[in-house]
């Protein structure tokens, strides 16, 4: 395979670096000037010092690996010094929830950014190819994004896995919800979710198909320790659920968005929940808040409880299903043998991968126990041809190989088999990641 970063070797050099969190640490100067340019690439203002110091707290917390891509030599006068990477990246290991709560270790991608005066020179396709082949060299069956356009990643080999959707909730009189309260919702102080989220969190990615591990970010932003310009933000509130046992299962963090906004809204900002009963009494709590009409929830899940839990559905106004979590799978045969399988079947897959990273042609036996076979089925008849980024899709369960193959992009060979793939690959629950990165 050629080498994608070879018509760039002479112009830019490839530096990868792990993040520094303390000021006064060596190599921090590096990676403030990186956060600059992941902030630039994004269009973000410039970053203060204050939000340098916490942004790169919690990445070194996440032992993030940052990659800044920089130019050889000299560059002009005025413009951006040579210390500023043109291009960015980053990666982080986190697990993957891959059903029946199984954990795969996947490298999650980060942070990509190219400036304007650089795009389109194949720095992106260097970088990607260059960190899915060490990945993979590392022993890794997954990686994992979350993508700014739908265009740009699937030529990598990536398939979106997971969706969600943005909802506003009536909280007016019709707000009902069937049933009655299994526990209790108490208002607490934000702050006490720094310690309160990631344990609530813990049990969620036991159980959620789907979910991603978090990074520290999230019980800063959760707790209202971290705004978007680095600044507390103290508009965060907090309520907690407890089962009748009295223990601590969920919480939701919301903000309200202020008299001059109308209707008058609470948005979420976090709502992370262990239980069924805890999901559903901490929406009963929200839809009861005086003084609100309205609550907004940018990452529902599409599959939602709370649409069937609701006496008039039509209190949910959802727009803009979008695709979430983007797989990556850079090992079949191990990716494959890392999932636990419902039912009983035995697939041939012929799998196509343009980065000749994780193609062939492999047979899934499963008796529907914990225990698949995955081997080698070179020259057998293929069920199934499909490129690695479709088998991603259908690996949570999320997208259906039936639809796949409507939209020609599985083949099936033998009629029925993309059922049965349908079947195979279900999981226990809708697969739905809370974790943006
Ligand atoms: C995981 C994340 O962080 S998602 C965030 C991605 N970043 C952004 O959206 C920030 C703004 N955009 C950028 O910084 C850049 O345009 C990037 C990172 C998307 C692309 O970087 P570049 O170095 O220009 O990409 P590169 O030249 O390597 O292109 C590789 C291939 O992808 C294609 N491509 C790149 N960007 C896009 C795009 N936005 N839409 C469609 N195709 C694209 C190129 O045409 C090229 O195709 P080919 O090799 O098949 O001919």
């Amino acid at each position: 395979m050629a080498d994608p970063n070879e018509r760039n070797l002479e112009k830019y050099s490839v530096q990868r670096f792990p993040a520094v969190g303390n000021p006064d640490d060596a190599g921090y100067g590096r990676c403030a000037t990186w956060v600059q340019a992941v902030s630039h690439g994004f269009h973000q203002q410039r970053r203060d010092d204050e939000y340098l110091a916490k942004t790169l707290a919690a990445y070194q917390t996440d032992q993030r690996q940052l990659t800044g891509v920089y130019v050889n030599g000299s560059v002009p006068d005025h413009s951006l010094g040579a210390d500023v990477p043109v291009a960015t990246y980053a990666t982080m290991r986190k697990t993957l929830n891959i059903g029946f709560g199984r954990q795969l270790e996947s490298n999650l991608v980060t942070a990509v950014t190219v400036r304007g005066t650089h795009r389109r020179n194949g720095i992106l396709r260097g970088m990607i190819t260059a960190d899915l082949e060490s990945a993979k060299d590392d022993g890794l069956a997954m990686a994992a994004l979350t993508a700014s356009e739908g265009s740009i990643y699937g030529r990598f080999g990536f398939g979106v896995a997971t969706f969600e959707r943005s909802i506003k909730v009536d909280a007016g009189p019709r707000f009902r919800l069937r049933g009655e309260p299994e526990g209790t919702v108490e208002v607490a102080d934000p702050a006490v979710l720094l310690d309160v989220a990631p344990k609530v969190f813990e049990r969620v990615q036991r159980l959620s198909p789907g979910s991603i591990d978090r990074q520290e970010y999230y019980r800063l932003v959760a707790s209202g320790s971290i705004g978007h310009d680095g600044k507390p933000d103290t508009s965060v509130r907090c309520a907690l659920h407890y089962d009748l046992s009295g223990a601590l299962d969920g919480y939701v963090s919301y903000r309200f968005k202020g008299w001059e906004h109308k209707p008058y809204t609470m948005e979420i900002v976090d709502f992370v929940a262990a239980t069924n009963a805890g999901y559903l009494d901490l929406w009963r709590f929200l839809g009861s808040i005086d003084l609100i009409d309205e609550i907004t929830w940018a990452e529902a899940p599409v599959d939602d409880p709370l649409a069937w839990a609701l006496e008039d559905p039509r209190c949910i106004d959802a727009s803009e299903i979008r695709d979430m979590l983007w797989l990556r799978i850079l090992d079949t045969p191990a990716a494959l043998q890392a999932r636990r399988y419902a039912t009983a079947g035995r697939l041939v897959l012929d799998v196509a991968d343009p980065l000749g990273l994780a193609g062939g042609t492999w047979v899934l036996e499963s008796d529907g126990g914990a225990a698949a076979v995955v081997r080698d089925a070179a020259g057998e008849t293929p069920d199934l041809s499909l490129d690695v980024a479709d088998l991603a899709s259908i690996y949570l369960g999320a997208v259906s190989p039936v639809t796949l193959a409507a939209a020609g992009r599985i083949n099936e060979k033998r009629p029925g088999a993309a059922l049965e793939a349908q079947q195979l690959f279900a999981v226990e629950r809708s697969a739905h990641c809370l974790t943006h990165f």
